[in-house]
């Protein structure tokens, strides 16, 4: 028997890559028949990729899931540019396409090429796959309501003739089909409010509308509005089957020291039920020492217990990812540690996962990252949202005021695509958004939390609605014939 075999070429950060591989555990999981090889591209900064992959390579079963690293490529455009992305994919395809070859020819009659899945942002990937006469099916690493905006502008500019970008600093809201509730500008992602953005983020939208089907990391209990506006809004089939989650915790990296957080989780131990906040941003989150300490007050006179996930930006101008601190202490205010020592602990890359399993744990500080929002919910851990770039504040707003799961720090606060800004959140801010977080347990949207967190279980159980939904990807894709 030959192995039907999916090419798939994610973006390599890790806010993409990670459930882009955990999804590839799912489908061969689901079926012996497939076979899975990932292309990494190789970004010009150290994304901790290479360290991620490696460490997956002794756990997985090579035969059902390869890596196959590209050659580094010189890519014009600053990283921090809006059009970096676009420059890199086109300076990556013929590797891609060499890659795709090398394997036809390896494979034999081992394996078939069946299809590509490419991530969102690699959709100019899609001609390559139409060369090799397969289909393409498109990864979505955010929810259905932010692929229901992606193409909702798309065709607000190229059918209506719409300039997106007067959305920037407009007070304005939209009607947005994938949302009951209008949409405000102000949460619109900075992407398409940047002239020499907007263009090649559209694109992306345009060329979804083409291919053989959509996954989506969602789940059809969490945002049914949204997946049932999405064939109105000329998507094709779409498959919602997450949420998928890295539940084992392999991203560890080297800017974790490499430590599986034992002592985080002794801490948590020894704390009462529900009674700890954690604030933790994501991959690229990170703050200057002027909003370290709004949060530090914040934090010492709301009351409350606290874990909180503190990491030094990378040097001014210049795009990274953020580091731990080896002494925080440089950036706190003066005797915090000290006085808060009893009821908090700050660390640096947090071990979020098991923290969020932690039966301590009774809020979370979040940027709303779509993994992130996607983890707090099947932890059943409510959220106070602090959104900081990319579509964070589009993914705040609908956990806030279209779904009801989540109190607001912050909404439609914005930083530029190298973390900066001069604009601080308040003490104040915040200590009202951790006190109204932690100290309304029996609330509406309290329960709500734990009745999306209990769906978001049995959607993936036998006969749920993820798991549905994957089962008809597999059908579909052993179907495709070369
Ligand atoms: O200290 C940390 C910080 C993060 N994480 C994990 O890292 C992932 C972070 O993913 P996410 O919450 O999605 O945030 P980003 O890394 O910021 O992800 C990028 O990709 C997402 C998916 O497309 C988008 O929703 C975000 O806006 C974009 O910034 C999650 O699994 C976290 O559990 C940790 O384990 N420890």
């Amino acid at each position: 028997m030959a192995y039907a075999e999916l090419v798939l070429v994610p973006t390599p950060g890790m806010g993409h890559l990670v459930s882009m591989v955990e999804m590839a555990k799912l489908l061969v999981d689901r079926d012996p028949r497939l076979s899975i090889t990932v292309l990494i591209m190789k970004l010009p900064i150290d994304s901790e990729v290479d360290s991620y992959t490696s460490s997956l390579a002794t756990s997985m079963d090579a035969t059902r899931i390869r890596f196959v690293h590209l050659p580094r490529v010189n890519s014009d455009p600053e990283i921090s540019s809006g059009t970096f992305l676009a420059h890199f994919m086109e300076s990556n395809k013929p590797h891609v396409k060499q890659a795709v070859a090398d394997l036809a020819e390896s494979a034999g009659s081992i394996r078939r090429l069946v299809g590509f899945v490419i991530d969102m942002f690699c959709t100019t990937m899609i001609e390559l796959a139409d060369e090799f006469g397969v289909p393409s099916y498109v990864f979505f690493t955010s929810s259905a309501a932010f692929l229901g905006l992606m193409l909702h502008l798309q065709s607000l500019q190229d059918e209506q003739h719409m300039d997106i970008t007067k959305f920037k600093d407009s007070d304005t809201e939209l009607d947005f089909p994938s949302f009951t509730n209008p949409l405000p500008a102000k949460v619109l992602p900075s992407v398409v409010l940047i002239k020499e953005a907007v263009q090649s983020f559209l694109e992306h939208a345009k060329r979804i509308r083409a291919v053989k089907g959509i996954i989506i990391n969602t789940f059809d209990e969490l945002e049914p509005h949204a997946v049932g506006s999405l064939a109105s809004l000329g998507a094709p089939t779409v498959y919602p089957v997450g949420p998928i989650l890295n539940l084992k915790g392999e991203t560890k990296t080297k800017a974790d020291g490499g430590g599986r957080g034992d002592d985080i989780m002794e801490w948590l131990n020894e704390q009462p039920p529900s009674s700890v906040v954690f604030l933790c941003f994501g991959s690229g989150g990170s703050f200057g020492e002027d909003q370290v300490k709004e949060i530090a007050y914040a934090l010492e006179r709301s009351g409350h217990r606290f874990l909180w996930s503190l990491r030094r930006p990378p040097p001014k101008g210049k795009f990274d990812l953020p580091r731990d601190y080896t002494d925080p202490a440089e950036v706190l205010p003066e005797g915090f540690l000290e006085r808060t020592a009893g009821v908090g602990k700050v660390i640096g890359w947090a071990p979020q996962n098991a923290v969020l399993a932690h039966p301590a744990v009774g809020g979370f500080v979040s940027h709303c990252g779509w993994n992130s929002t996607l983890e707090s919910i099947w932890f059943g851990v409510a959220v106070a949202t602090w959104p900081l770039y990319a579509e964070q504040q589009f993914n705040a707003f609908e956990l806030v005021a279209e779904l009801g799961l989540a109190v607001e720090i912050k909404m439609d606060y914005r930083r530029d695509f190298r973390m900066e800004s001069d604009f601080i959140v308040t003490a104040d801010e915040i200590e009202g958004g951790i006190k109204k977080l932690m100290e309304d347990a029996s609330s509406e949207r309290w329960k709500k939390v734990k009745d999306v967190s209990e769906k978001s279980r049995k959607a993936l159980m036998e006969g749920g609605s993820s798991h549905l939904a994957l089962g008809h990807l597999v059908e579909d894709i052993l179907n495709n014939t070369p």
